[in-house]
Formats: structure tokens, C-alpha cells, sequence
């Protein structure tokens, strides 16, 4: 069991890396809390795997310290830091049996046949794997491999947490479901800290309690599926979560209005003042597409616009709207009449965010 730190961690695959492009991973400091499950989601290339690998030992940090419960093992190799780690393809002894898969780290460790046999025997009935346990692993499927997997990371019980690198990659659809559900009960059983890498956010936020999303390099942000669907911290955030994504807006002040192109958008007088304040020229409104308010007639400080596509997704419709020169989306629910041609929309002050620079700039009615 273990709290893992990673304190001013930074790894570049380059020799003399000359600026933050030439990292794999920049900066960063975060704590993944002994007992979590928690996910590390992001887009192919941002360094999931490179991080998980620093973390178990497989990869040295160009810089920075790794912790498990305050102890620095940086220098430590995988062996001895009691990390459990599961690929995307699984690593089982084809010619063992599911047990003696089971039984090997246990073995390793010098346990009695009794206490392994208990063990094994736990750990199988979990993964429901008892029907295999005689069976020789070559002969399994490929979604009773990857239990075997994640089973021999399970049986140990000096294991301080286990490292999944998208583990259900080769699985079928239809068991991805199950499995998941079997990792997060496991969780519940076990009490070890698990991460899970994904680049899939309904996997992401079905398994975690949390989610670190990371893009280039750096996590941007760590919160509940709730927190990152709600108050996105960075615009990718906004982006890669939801579907469809946030609307961004480029806007900026004129005239002591914020605009957006022509379109003068009625935010609050404190969200003007941030905006006017700011030196940047990168400067954007945030809102999911579900938190756009529609309506067929004109009302206050709403904006007009023109409907450019509707698409019925059954429950509710995703509405394009022309805004001025910007498209944006909007979700409204089935009891809601579609609106045709002209329409108006509103952004209610709670759920509009403001982004200078791509990260979500505090206002007081947040
Ligand atoms: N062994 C390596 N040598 C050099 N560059 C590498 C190596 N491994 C990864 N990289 C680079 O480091 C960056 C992060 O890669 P990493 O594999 O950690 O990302 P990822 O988020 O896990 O992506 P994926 O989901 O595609 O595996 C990428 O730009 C990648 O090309």
C-alpha cells in the first residue's frame, strides 16, 4: 500500500533537451493518494505510458523526485518497489496452468503452498477465473489471459499499486463492460491504489474516482468526472471531455462590451473587467453544449442566431448555431421543440467559463 508523489518530475528521451517540446513529461508535482482509483486520461502521445513506466521503475526521470509514502526510489528498480504494472497485451507463461501463473510472484516471494493455494484461490474466484485454474494459459482467450494478468498483480499482497496501461485494448467490446466493472469491485475488495491509462473517457470515468487528464506532457487537470465535465480547467479539458466538446469563443473588449467577432456577448461585469484586464490576445468563453440555453423568441441578453443543423439523437438533439461568423453547439432535451431558421440563445452566467491563455481564469460567481 502506498501514496506515490512525484515531486518536480520531468523526463525528456532526448540527451539535451532544449525546450519544453523536447519533453515527454514537463514539470509537474501530483499525489496519487494511497487506496484511489483513479484514471490518467489522455490522447495518444501525451506521455501516459511514459509516466506509469517512471512510476514502476521501468524508466529513470530526466528530473525529480519519485515517493511511496515519502520515501524517495528513484534509484530503486521495478522488482523492489512492488509495483504491479498491466499491459495492453497480457504477459502470462503460456506453457503454466491459470494457477501456477497465479502462484508464481507467491512462489517468487517464498509463501507456503497453503497460504498460496488460499490466495490463488481468492484471487481466481474474484476474476472468476476458477473454472481455468488447471487449464495451461496458451489455451486461453485472449480476455482470460489479461485476467490472468491482472490477477498476478492481485495476488500480491506487498503490492503497493497497480499501474493498468490500457489494459482492455485487446478485449471485445462486449466484455470491456464486465471487465470493467470487475476492476472497479476488485478496487473495493483490495483497497490498492490503481491507475488506469486510457485514452477512452467513458473508461475513464466508469473505473476512476478521480481523473488526471493529461495533454503535452503535464496533467492540466485532476478532479471527479463531475468537476471536469462541469468546470473544465484547461480548454482541452473542455474539448476531449463531453460529446460534443465545449464551445469556445475567441472574444475580447471593445468599446467596454465583450465581443465575439461583432457579437456583443452580455457576460457579467466582473467577467468584462478580467477579459479587459488581460494582456493576452488568447482569450476565450467557455460553455458546454448543454448549458446553452435555446428559445424560439427573443428574450433577455439573449443572443440571436441562426440554426444551421439539427441532428436528433433520440432523449435530446444537437443543435449547430451560426453565430455571427462562429459556429457554435447547443443540447436540448426531446420535450424541447427544435427550432427552425432563426433562434435565440442565452449563456447563463454560472456555467460560462473564462480562458485566457488556455487555463480557466476564477470569477467570483464560480
Ligand atoms: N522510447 C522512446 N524514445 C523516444 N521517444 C519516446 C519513447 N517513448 C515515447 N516517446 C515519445 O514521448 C512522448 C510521450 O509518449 P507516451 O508513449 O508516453 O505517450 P502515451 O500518452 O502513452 O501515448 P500512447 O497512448 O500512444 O502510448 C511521445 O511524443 C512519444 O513519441
Amino acid at each position: 500500500m502506498a501514496e506515490i508523489t512525484l515531486r518536480q518530475l520531468a523526463h525528456s528521451y532526448l540527451p539535451s533537451p532544449s525546450g519544453p517540446e523536447d519533453y515527454a513529461i514537463r514539470e509537474m508535482d501530483h499525489v496519487w493518494h494511497q487506496g484511489g482509483a483513479y484514471a490518467l486520461l489522455g490522447p495518444s502521445g501525451c506521455g501516459k505510458s511514459t509516466l506509469l513506466n517512471i512510476i514502476s521503475g521501468l524508466l529513470e526521470p530526466s528530473s525529480g523526485e519519485v515517493l511511496f509514502d515519502g520515501e524517495r526510489v528513484n534509484s530503486l528498480p521495478p522488482e523492489q518497489r512492488n509495483i504491479a504494472q498491466v499491459f495492453q497485451f497480457p504477459v502470462v507463461y503460456d506453457t503454466m496452468t491459470v494457477f501456477d501463473n497465479l502462484a508464481f510472484p507467491l512462489r517468487n516471494a517464498g509463501m507456503s503452498e497453503t497460504q498460496i493455494r488460499e490466495k490463488v484461490l481468492e484471487v481466481a474466484d474474484v476474476l472468476e477465473l476458477t473454472p481455468q485454474l488447471k487449464r495451461k494459459a496458451k489455451n486461453l482467450t485472449a480476455d482470460e489471459k489479461q485476467k490472468v494478468s491482472m490477477g498476478r498483480g492481485l495476488v500480491r499482497e506487498d503490492v503497493s499499486a497497480i499501474l493498468f496501461d490500457e489494459p482492455l485494448t485487446v478485449i471485445d467490446p462486449q466484455l470491456k463492460w464486465k471487465l470493467r466493472r470487475k476492476l472497479k469491485e476488485i478496487h473495493r475488495r483490495f483497497n490498492i491504489t490503481m491507475v488506469y491509462v486510457t485514452h477512452d473517457q467513458l473508461e475513464a470515468s466508469t473505473f476512476a474516482d478521480k481523473i488526471a487528464v493529461m495533454y503535452e506532457g503535464q496533467v492540466v487537470q485532476f478532479g471527479t468526472p463531475r468537476e471536469l465535465y462541469e468546470r473544465p480547467a484547461h480548454t482541452f479539458v473542455g474539448y476531449f471531455i463531453g460529446s460534443p466538446g465545449m464551445n469556445l469563443l475567441d472574444v475580447s473588449v471593445k468599446d467596454d462590451q465583450v465581443r465575439c467577432g461583432e457579437v456583443v456577448v452580455p457576460v457579467a461585469p466582473k467577467v468584462r473587467d478580467i477579459i479587459a484586464r488581460s494582456s493576452s490576445d488568447n482569450i476565450r468563453l467557455g460553455i458546454r453544449p448543454d448549458f446553452v440555453e435555446v428559445f424560439e423568441t427573443a428574450q433577455e441578453d439573449s443572443l440571436a442566431v441562426e440554426v444551421v443543423n439539427a441532428q436528433d439523437l433520440g432523449t435530446y438533439s444537437i443543435l449547430t448555431l451560426a453565430l455571427g461568423d462562429v459556429t457554435l453547439k447547443a443540447r436540448i432535451d426531446e420535450d424541447q421543440a427544435t427550432p427552425k431558421g432563426k433562434a435565440y440563445i442565452r449563456f447563463p452566467q454560472a456555467r460560462l467559463g473564462v480562458y485566457i491563455d488556455e487555463y480557466r481564469v476564477e470569477t467570483d460567481h464560480e
